[in-house]
């Protein structure tokens, strides 16, 4: 399938949403990706596994980054798109694809910048933090993420999101002891004893910790359950999958302690983890864009590349047409006035002189 870089950024959102791209099966939508940029002789495009690279070289004295990630969720019943009024429906139209489209839309109209643009298009980032293509990247080949400022096309619904919330799974064990079903007195039920730790979670009371001006919200959820051995046995273990959402004040120990108070009696193991990072606002580069955006911030509450380039030294924010609260739903959708709203304000940003970095 080919993309066209020049079609309206509606058409091109339905069409990118079109090539299904749940993590780990980017392959067809990062080889479109690719195809559409290398046809453009401004840019300089590296591939790497399905990230696509795409950069200028113009000699400016500042870069700037802007990233998106090629991935969904799992499908839900909604693709192919569709068009329903002012709204696109479809898998990953807010999370990220109409982001993706914006970026991609400038990377063709864009081709004397005021500062040099590096595009990063990459994989799986919905998923566990080691597959992550921008991880990859940031530790073989870091130079291709170097810039004064990023921005993440993240959904936002057209605000600015600063900073991001952190994100850790554990494993919460129930151990027991087999035994027949028929003689259930023998053994001790791991199930059973599983519902203490629901009990925890239905007891949690989220916290929303204000962290440089901006409110967070805290979640702490079971995500998965399993155990059970057969249909006539008592069952000697039960794991409850967790996934603890703290805001950017947190530290990933700080979380770990949390979570190893909160199940004390239980045997708990880390399965992933990802920190956040803070706001950075006050940095002058995101102070610039928000100023120059006249947009609204508030906080981003799910995880974002933003903690990587953090990491990096690289301020960065969120920015992007979709609605967050949208993401990961079936009746994902985006406002198609929305994105239109974000493509022209980036182009204004992007032709304006460069600012401070
Ligand atoms: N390794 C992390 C990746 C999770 C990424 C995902 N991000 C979003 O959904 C951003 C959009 C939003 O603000 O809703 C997430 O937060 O789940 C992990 O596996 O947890």
């Amino acid at each position: 399938m080919r993309l066209d870089l020049f079609s309206d950024v509606a058409d091109l959102t339905a069409a990118i949403v079109d090539i299904p791209s749940v993590s780990g099966e980017e392959k067809p939508l990062a080889d479109a990706v690719e195809e559409a940029l290398r046809a453009l002789p401004h840019l300089a495009v590296v591939r790497d596994g399905d990230t696509v690279v795409a950069r200028t070289a113009l000699g400016r004295p500042e870069r700037v980054v802007l990233a998106g990630h090629l991935d969904t969720v799992p499908l839900n019943g909604n693709l192919p798109s569709r068009v329903v009024g002012d709204r696109l429906y479809g898998c990953g139209t807010t999370d990220m694809k109409s982001g993706v489209a914006v970026a991609l839309k400038l990377a063709a109209a864009v081709t004397e910048p005021t500062r040099d643009l590096t595009y990063v298009f990459y994989e799986c980032e919905e998923v566990e933090a080691g597959r992550n293509g921008l991880k990859r990247l940031a530790e073989t080949r870091p130079e291709l993420l170097a810039g004064d400022f990023a921005v993440l096309m993240e959904p936002t619904g057209g605000l600015i999101e600063g900073g991001c919330q952190g994100t850790m799974r554990v494993d919460v064990k129930a151990t027991g002891a087999r035994a027949h079903s028929a003689r259930a007195w023998m053994g001790s039920n791991a199930i059973h004893g599983a519902g203490a730790i629901l009990d925890v979670l239905r007891a949690y009371e989220p916290t929303r910790p204000v962290v440089d001006g901006l409110e967070y919200h805290e979640g702490l959820n079971a995500v998965f359950i399993s155990g059970g051995v057969a249909g006539n046995v008592v069952p000697d273990e039960c794991v409850v999958t967790v996934n603890y959402r703290f805001a950017p004040d947190k530290s990933l120990a700080d979380a770990e302690a949390y979570l190893r108070r909160t199940f004390d009696g239980f045997e708990v193991t880390v399965t992933d983890a990802a920190s956040g990072a803070r706001p950075g606002l006050t940095h002058p580069a995101a102070a610039a864009f928000v100023a120059e955006s006249g947009a609204e911030v508030r906080a981003k509450l799910g995880w974002t590349d933003v903690a990587r380039f953090t990491e990096l030294g690289v301020p960065a924010v969120n920015y992007g047409p979709g609605e967050p609260t949208l993401a990961h739903t079936k009746d994902e959708h985006v406002e198609l006035p929305l994105i239109a709203d974000c493509e022209r304000r980036m182009l204004a940003w992007l032709a304006a002189p460069a600012g401070p970095a």
